[in-house]
């Protein structure tokens, strides 16, 4: 499971966007664990306070420094720490190492000696030095952005107010990883900071530091308002670093939790334009991946207007998928799409009907580590004359992936084609279903049919955002009979 997944279902499961900073700090060691052995008295405070939180917590964040400073010693409790933590709970090593020559051993020596799930990295040596550490998939990095000490406002805050230093690491390293491997940290007490960072990064996830400095004068519906996205989510909160040395350490914990989550309800009960992830909230009729809906909207994958299918009929829309592989987040985000179906199915290979999802179907291939073959739609006159490239062995069993169900004519031939070769094919997973009955034929032909979003989901979520006029609405309504 990748990092951001991982999160996804710590924060579903503790239903908190809480972390727990894991620092040993013998300044805040307090004074019960106190012995002649500081590194035991470190130790099994951190150990006590995993106990007291893992199950109201989405994430624990050490920090490498405090546990250099202790030495050799201290790189063992590292090591310790790290294993006393639920492996189900994702660990992001607070690190900010950034000497560019030693990146590459860096993320080598985080990812797979101590197997953290994610790192902090600061950003002035540019993508060069995230590049090493976003070669491992299924981990991720937090980029320094902002922080709240005064002495980093006048490089943060260079050179304009419209334009401040802090918001073009935003925009930049937008660029460097997807969202599900590149988030943003962001130390600061003023929601106006946050809020303009989410409005220049609304797909990413923001790490929330030092929230808690402002005091008495710190409001945390203010903060969520301001740091989280469109779906109550995507915005971590630490526990304030006080709250460690003080007993019954759960209770606080869990009143805090409940503090902000009645907070983000207020907030989405209050605006009441999102989905949320909150069980006990809820809003009818929105699709759980409405941000995705839109995005393909607005790179161009869905466009409305009088176009001709290949059928020969007239639809009042035409959908471009072939567009995604311009666009790595939106690209990333389907496969996501696709990636959760497929994990609940069983199968030996991939195979892609060309043209369209053969990129598609190479992206699952990659981050399923799944080998990957596909049906040529002509066969070449001349070299192999294979009509299946790729290996494989008579008898396996093959998913088939395609963008999108029109009439379901390419994925039956492609099918057809991989069954003609002595492969099984069972389920067909694609982005879109047109609907008018495809799924039903396919299934008379003893294929199960699985779709991220019918276009009647996606016209529906366009409306009701604004994308499209009701004309178009209900051209597309008229055009489904
Ligand atoms: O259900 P259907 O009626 O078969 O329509 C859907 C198919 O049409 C598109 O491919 P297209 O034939 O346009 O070719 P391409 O992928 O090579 O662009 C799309 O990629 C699907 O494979
Ligand atoms: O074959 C079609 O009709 C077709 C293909 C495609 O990718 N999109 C679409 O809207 N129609």
């Amino acid at each position: 499971m990748n990092f951001f997944d991982k999160l996804q279902a710590s924060i579903f499961q503790n239903q908190s966007l809480l972390f727990v900073g894991l620092d040993p700090n013998p300044e805040l060691l307090p004074a019960d664990y106190k012995s002649e052995d500081i590194i035991a008295d470190l130790h099994n405070w951190l150990e006590s306070i995993i106990r007291e939180t893992a199950d109201f917590v989405c994430a624990y964040k050490p920090t490498l420094g405090f546990y250099e400073a202790l030495g050799v010693p201290g790189l063992e409790l590292l090591e310790k720490t790290l294993a006393a933590i639920p492996s189900h709970i994702p660990i992001i090593l607070d690190a900010k190492h950034s000497d560019l020559n030693t990146s590459s051993v860096f993320a080598r020596r985080v990812f797979t000696q101590l197997n953290v799930d994610a790192v902090t990295l600061s950003p002035y040596t540019g993508q060069d030095h995230v590049a090493p550490f976003l070669v491992y998939l299924d981990q991720a990095v937090f980029i320094l952005c902002c922080t709240s000490n005064a002495g980093a406002e006048a490089l943060q805050k260079y050179p304009t107010e419209e334009l401040p230093l802090y918001l073009q690491v935003v925009k930049e390293s937008r660029n460097w990883g997807t969202p599900e491997q590149l988030g943003l940290e962001v130390g600061t007490t003023n929601p106006e900071i946050l809020a303009r960072i989410r409005s220049v990064a609304p797909e990413r996830l923001i790490m929330a530091r030092s929230i808690w400095a402002g005091g008495s004068n710190i409001n945390i519906k203010e903060i969520l308002a301001a740091g989280l996205n469109s779906h109550g989510d995507g915005l971590l909160i630490p526990v304030p670093q006080d709250m460690f040395s003080q007993p019954k350490l759960a209770d606080h914990i869990q009143s805090l939790r409940a503090e902000i989550n009645q907070a983000k309800s207020e907030i989405f009960s209050e605006t009441s334009t999102c989905a949320v992830w909150l069980p006990d909230v809820s809003v009818v009729n929105l699709h759980p991946q409405q941000d995705l809906i839109l995005k393909l909207y607005d790179v161009g994958c869905i466009m409305f207007g009088s176009f001709v299918q290949a059928s020969g009929a007239t639809f009042p829309y035409y959908i471009d998928l072939r567009k995604i592989i311009s666009n790595p987040q939106v690209f990333n985000q389907v496969l996501t799409a696709y990636e959760k179906i497929l994990n609940s199915l069983e199968f030996d290979r991939l195979a892609g009907i060309p043209y369209g999802s053969l990129p598609t179907a190479t992206g699952l291939s990659l981050r399923l580590h799944c080998p990957l073959i596909f049906p040529r739609k002509e066969v070449k006159a001349h070299g192999t004359r294979r009509l299946i490239e790729g290996n494989f062995d008579p008898g396996e069993t093959v998913a088939v992936v395609d963008d999108i169900l029109i009439t379901g004519k390419s994925v039956m031939e492609g099918a057809e084609k991989l069954k003609s070769a002595g492969l099984n094919v069972r389920d067909i997973i694609v982005l879109i279903d047109h609907e008018q009955g495809v799924k039903a034929r396919l299934l008379d032909h003893g294929y199960q049919a699985h779709s991220v979003f019918t276009l009647a989901e996606i016209t529906e979520t366009l409306y009701q955002c604004g994308r499209i006029n009701q004309a178009q609405f209900l051209a597309f309504r008229e055009s489904q009979g």
